[in-house]
């Protein structure tokens, strides 16, 4: 009825991509972000930051871990700041909150869409007695939970706030998902992950969840296999099919 094997109890549900359309936003965001930075300290010829980038050095991670990653990837290291950095800080935090800036003028601008699947979904696992966690990289996750209209449906969050208050290593470990899975009162066995970042699939995949639902945004359903999903969809809404 709900798609997933008898054992799962749990939901955890990332959000940006997963529940909200907002991972466009945040790629758009990351995009401005470092293709400034790169010109700036590169010149015109500059090599642009790509969703391929995107996909593999930022997409599910906190803010701070995706500049990381993706400027190690050019053999560029920044100086770490901490995260009340100003946003034209040339540190870590300091990129990092100059995309947050950029991302919290489109969300004003354009508001933030759940995927019509997505609700669907969410209120059939509510009906069928499933327990429901949201567990996002994203620092403005209860705002976008709030905006879409979707906190009503979580019992528990681990947000971008979270892992950092509690110093949790973000995805693709596991630690945020294993603590949304105690949050609800748990076991991995029993819980299902829905990701639609790579990163995100294989913190599912390490935390020995009961079942990895990849979701596939960005037309990487062999990837999101590869890192770890037990199952691909392209809308949550296909796991209520009927399949008898
Ligand atoms: O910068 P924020 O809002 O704290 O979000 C951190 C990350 O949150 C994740 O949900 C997104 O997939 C990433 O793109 C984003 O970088």
């Amino acid at each position: 009825m709900i798609g997933l094997p008898d054992a799962i109890t749990a939901c955890l549900f990332d959000l940006d991509g997963v529940l909200t359309g907002t991972a466009v936003l945040h790629r758009e965001a990351w995009k401005q972000t470092f293709d400034s930075f790169l010109r700036q300290r590169d010149g015109e010829g500059f090599r642009e930051f790509t969703d391929r980038d995107y996909a593999e050095y930022v997409d599910g991670r906190p803010r701070a871990d995706g500049v990381r990653e993706f400027l190690r990837s050019r053999g560029i290291t920044l100086p770490e700041g901490t995260p009340d950095d100003p946003p034209d800080a040339e540190t870590v935090n300091g990129v990092g909150n100059r995309k947050n800036v950029l991302l919290l003028k489109v969300i004003d601008e354009r508001g933030v869409d759940p995927y019509p699947g997505s609700v669907r979904y969410l209120d059939a696992a509510r009906d069928a007695g499933l327990k429901i966690a949201v567990v996002t990289s994203s620092a403005n996750g209860e705002q976008v939970l709030d905006v879409a209209d979707l906190s009503k449906y979580v019992q528990a969050r681990v947000d971008g706030v979270v892992i950092r208050r509690d110093g949790l290593r973000g995805k693709p470990a596991p630690d945020s998902f294993l603590a949304g899975a105690k949050a609800l009162g748990v076991e991995p066995a029993n819980a299902a992950v829905f990701e639609d970042a790579l990163s995100g699939v294989q913190a599912g995949r390490a935390g020995a969840f009961g079942y990895v639902v990849g979701v596939n945004r960005a037309d990487q359903a062999e990837q999101l296999r590869a890192h770890g999903a037990d199952v691909v969809v392209d809308d949550l809404a296909e796991l209520l099919e009927d399949r008898s």
